[in-house]
């Protein structure tokens, strides 16, 4: 790696963490178009990306450790300088770049921004780089309990951490194991929507383990492939595929003609409900209340469903006409820590606790828009306890016209085979690290059909 090539991807890493900082902006946004707009190398692309990531998954640790080394609390740092201390801490504790040019080019960043702050920088990241990250990690974790530990090793927040261990009964070999996978970057997953596309004509991918419409993308940009311009395809988590799979197959008496998703922005499991949907010619009405998102949901359905931009708990439908529901509600997204860097960072416990009502208000008004007989899904892409079985506890608690259906037999007849460690049921929690896609939360209930 030339110096000057480094210091491109140095550069464009920074940028990203300033706008994280700076405007809340998402990572995952930001990064793809400044590597476009400065046209980087691919080899310069892919550094940068490690950098600008791998600080913020790790950026609560980092700043564990910047907190023992310097004489004020960290919000008293002006910003830029705090990132540059991240962004230099990162390449000093995990990467192979030489810790010399680690703290040199943190210092020219800082030159540029504030250059008061350079004899700072300098002096706080050669304190950094002293030990490595197991000591640091080691340092740092001797006042915590084992849980707190592999929090800090795994750059998590140890509430995150303690949620993980809630849904995990506990053992935290496997917490580990859960925390490891939020920290390794997911694969692209397609979904070849029924009736409009099939899996094999998706050049450069190749199967997945448990959906029959995913496919892996090897390598490259999705938008390259016709099928996904056309919008026959889309890229979709293996997860969220499941998800709606199993409310389609989930076993219905009587009728199936009327199907609802109603938290359908920006549309993915939509897209494909109405695809499953128009191949039993039933009709998918799609919910959405934010009107940006409702748009986006218009964008990816087309003709195939009506969109309508509403607030679901206002039940803007008649009550008991439709015969499958989806509430994928809004939640603390959890499930989906691989995907946004800096997310388990910006996140907090009150954040599940406000969501609480919202989410049992949304899964009443699913309740009553079936029919009796018909099924509910209620889906979150967290696996917290209190944004899942919570919910669908306490709703079931206060009414008695709805039972649980078990979620795992619904992902047999999807999938066509018992997917491993589902738990013991009636719902189903899956995890990146048993399952390989993003922690998704599926609970199925059944109206009673004398109700
Ligand atoms: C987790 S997202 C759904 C993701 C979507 N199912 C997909 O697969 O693309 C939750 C959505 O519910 C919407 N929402 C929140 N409260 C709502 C309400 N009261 N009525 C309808 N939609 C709501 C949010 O704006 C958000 O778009």
């Amino acid at each position: 790696m030339s110096p000057a090539a480094g210091s491109a991807a140095r550069d464009v890493a920074y940028a990203v963490l300033r706008a994280v900082s700076s405007r809340d902006a998402y990572a995952n946004l930001v990064l793809p178009a400044l590597l476009r707009e400065r046209d980087l190398s691919t080899r310069d692309a892919a550094l940068a990306t490690e950098l600008a990531y791998g600080t913020l998954r790790a950026s609560g640790t980092y700043d564990a450790v910047l907190a023992t080394l310097v004489d004020r609390p960290l919000h008293r740092i002006d910003p830029p300088v705090l990132d540059a201390l991240r962004l230099g801490a990162h390449q000093l504790l995990a990467t192979r770049i030489p810790s010399h040019a680690a703290v040199s080019e943190s210092v020219e960043l800082v030159r540029r921004e504030a250059r008061s702050a350079t004899g700072f920088v300098n002096a706080v990241l050669r304190k950094v780089g002293r030990q490595d990250l197991v000591a640091w990690t080691e340092e740092l974790g001797r006042d915590q309990d084992a849980l707190g530990r592999l929090a800090l090793r795994h750059a998590h927040p140890r509430w995150v951490a303690a949620a993980f261990a809630d849904a995990l009964d506990g053992d935290l070999g496997e917490v580990e194991r859960a925390l490891e996978a939020d920290n390794a970057a997911p694969s692209v997953t397609l979904v070849a929507r029924p009736g409009r596309a099939v899996p094999e004509e998706l050049d450069g991918t190749r199967p997945t383990r448990w959906s029959p419409y995913a496919r892996v993308l090897e390598s490259g940009d999705p938008g390259r492939l016709p099928a996904v311009r056309s919008g026959a395809a889309g890229v979709q988590d293996e997860g969220s595929q499941l998800v709606a799979l199993a409310l389609a197959a989930a076993p219905l008496d009587g009728p199936d003609a009327r199907w609802l998703d109603g938290c359908a922005g920006p549309g993915g499991k939509a897209a494909l409900l109405a695809a499953l949907a128009g191949q039993r010619g039933a009709d998918l009405l799609a919910v959405e209340r934010a009107p940006h998102r409702a748009r986006l949901v218009r964008q990816a359905l087309g003709d195939d469903a009506t969109v309508l931009t509403a607030d679901t708990t206002t039940r803007p439908y008649r009550a008991g006409s439709f015969d499958r529901v989806l509430v994928d509600v809004p939640c603390s997204g959890l499930g989906a820590l691989r995907r946004r860097p800096e997310a388990r960072w910006r996140r907090t416990p009150q954040d599940v606790a406000g969501l609480g009502s919202l989410q049992r208000e949304l899964l009443r008004a699913a309740l009553d828009g079936v029919r009796p007989g018909g099924v509910v899904a209620y889906a979150t892409c967290s696996p917290h306890l209190a944004e899942t079985r919570g919910v669908v506890d306490d709703v079931l608690a206060e009414r008695d016209d709805a039972d649980w259906l078990d979620a795992r037999d619904a992902l047999r007849t999807a999938t066509g085979q018992d997917l491993p460690e589902l738990g013991a049921g009636p719902d189903v929690q899956l995890w990146p690290h048993r399952h390989g896609t993003d922690a998704m939360y599926l609970a199925l209930l059944r109206k009673d059909a004398a109700s």
